[in-house]
């Protein structure tokens, strides 16, 4: 087969951006395909307009609080205009990182059109095929939508158009208490909605319910309001929808969110033709990202399993040295971190609690330190929220945490996990005073308090101690 390219990326999102990005720079001969906007969901409609609209909404939040440490501040008054703006803003900062220039500055040939596969080696696009020994899916995903009696005879929000509203929702009905449900509930709540958050499960059941419980709880007394049970019918119309919850009474609002997890983008491209195989949600994968058509690799968040941008960004990058080198390169997510970015931050790295309890049982232990402990988060009257260490004997497994820019604390607890660096290392590590890093060296040294302060050491200080008395 005479080939067109080395390799074919199809998605120009954190995934596909990545491993096209990756094998270019190698010097290898790249299609980039993207169909809609480059930078994916994460840059259009994702962290970054996510992320934007939250800072807005801490403004607010700062601002509300009127009289404290003795500096009166007036309280907010919203320019909703302004807010879209600041989303604008921060996409159009952004966008150059992921934009056609830069990775056509990288080596890439970036096609903007549909990709369809044609076989295991062949794509066509822009009414032309193009031909590669390795395709690389990065489709994404779109919001999946549950089947709610109603919802297609109501006007709804997703994370497709919510970032583009042009008036504040006076009562945003929120379904669904995971990220997204959890982000967007505080920024609409701090910049002026009400909000109610309905969830069956438990609120972010993936992450440590100790930390999530911190972060329920400041919501709440910002005053979200949270009912647990499944939405089940909806009717209405923008401005007066009321939303049946099974389990619950029915809650009435003026606009509906729906942020009820992913769907993979598996369809209308011509893989169903080619018969990759479907997991759960996703296409099938082994651990190298190879899909059951071995030349063809599906990451991100088109195939089955976690969806975040950094992950898709690793898998790009690991599927990139695979093809470079020709040598198996497997993703390992051992200390695999992700962050839900509401004020207090909920940081998580590598096993939960119950993660490595339903693994080791009672072979594991768990250090807790509290902000309130520490001098920085004290001396700013921001103590709220705890760092969990998940250890095995000294070794860390995983780790939580929730309070003030938690997600911060993540990278050395990165190389402890991979064991690039030790719990002993990390606590007898300088670290300057005051800093919320603190409290990563008082859980790591608790680790070793028994040890260094045990009996041995104890008895070898009274030696010393006795000698020195002697010939001082
Ligand atoms: C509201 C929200 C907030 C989020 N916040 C965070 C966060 O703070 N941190 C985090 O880590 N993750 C976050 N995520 C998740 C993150 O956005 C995704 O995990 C990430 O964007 C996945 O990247 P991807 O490259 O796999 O897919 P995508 O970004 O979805 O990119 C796929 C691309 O493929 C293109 N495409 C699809 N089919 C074709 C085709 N046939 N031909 C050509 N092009 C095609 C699409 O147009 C798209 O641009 C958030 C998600 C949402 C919805
Ligand atoms: N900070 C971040 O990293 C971040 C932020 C936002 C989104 N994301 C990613 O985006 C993806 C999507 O986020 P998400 O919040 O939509 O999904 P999610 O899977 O985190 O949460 C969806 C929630 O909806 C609930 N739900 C489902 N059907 C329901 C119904 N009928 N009524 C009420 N609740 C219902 C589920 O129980 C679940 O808790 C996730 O994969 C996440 O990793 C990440």
């Amino acid at each position: 087969m005479k080939f067109t390219h080395d390799v074919i990326v199809i998605g120009g999102g954190a995934g596909g951006l990545t491993a096209a990005g990756g094998c270019a720079l190698f010097g290898l001969k790249v299609a980039l395909i993207e169909g809609h906007k480059m930078g994916g969901e994460c840059l259009n409609n994702g962290c970054v307009p996510s992320k934007a609209l939250l800072a807005a909404a801490k403004r607010a939040a700062v601002a509300r609080t009127g009289e404290s440490m003795g500096v009166r501040i007036a309280p907010p008054e919203i320019d909703w205009n302004g807010v879209m703006g600041q989303v604008r803003r921060a996409i159009a900062d952004i966008e150059h990182h992921d934009s056609v220039e830069t990775f056509e500055a990288m080596g890439c040939e970036v096609i903007l059109g549909h990709a369809r596969l044609m076989g295991r080696h062949s794509v066509e696009v822009a009414r032309r095929t193009l031909k590669a020994p390795r395709i690389v899916l990065a489709t994404g995903s779109h919001p999946f939508v549950p089947p709610i009696a109603g919802i297609d005879g109501v006007p709804y929000l997703t994370n497709e158009t919510i970032f583009e509203i042009d008036a504040r929702p006076d009562h945003l009905l929120v379904v669904g208490g995971g990220n997204i449900g959890m982000e967007m509930a505080q920024a609409f709540r701090r910049l002026g909605s009400e909000v109610t958050v309905i969830e069956p499960d438990a609120i972010m059941g993936r992450d440590d319910p100790d930390s999530v419980a911190v972060a329920v709880e400041a919501l709440r007394e910002e005053g979200v309001r949270f009912v647990h049970g499944e939405a089940k019918a909806v009717s209405g119309t923008t401005g007066s929808i009321r939303l049946e919850v099974e389990g619950a009474e029915a809650v009435e609002g003026t606009h509906l969110l729906i942020a009820t997890g992913r769907t993979a983008r598996v369809e209308g491209f011509g893989a169903e033709e080619l018969g990759l195989e479907l997991g759960r949600n996703g296409f099938a994968v082994d651990k190298r990202r190879r899909t059951s058509v071995r030349s063809i690799y599906a990451i991100g968040d088109c195939r089955d399993g976690i969806r975040l941008t950094h992950v898709a960004g690793y898998e790009g990058s690991n599927v990139a040295l695979e093809i470079v080198t020709g040598l198996p390169t497997k993703v390992d997510y051992t200390a695999l971190p992700w962050c839900t970015y509401t004020d207090p931050e909920i940081a998580q790295i590598g096993m939960t609690e119950s993660d490595a309890r339903e693994k080791h049982g009672d072979a594991i232990t768990v250090v807790r330190e509290e902000f309130s402990e520490n001098e920085r988060a004290v001396a700013e009257g921001a103590s709220r929220g705890h760092l969990k260490l998940v250890m095995k004997g000294k070794k860390v497994l995983g780790a939580s945490a929730v309070g003030v820019n938690a997600g911060e604390l993540l990278l050395p607890l990165a190389q402890t996990i991979t064991g690039k660096t030790s719990t002993f290392a990390l606590g007898s590590a300088i670290i300057a005073y005051p800093t919320r890093s603190e409290i990563l060296k008082a859980a790591a040294f608790s680790a070793w308090e028994p040890t260094v302060f045990g009996s041995l050491p104890k008895k070898y200080a009274a030696l010393v101690a006795r000698v020195r008395r002697i010939f001082a």
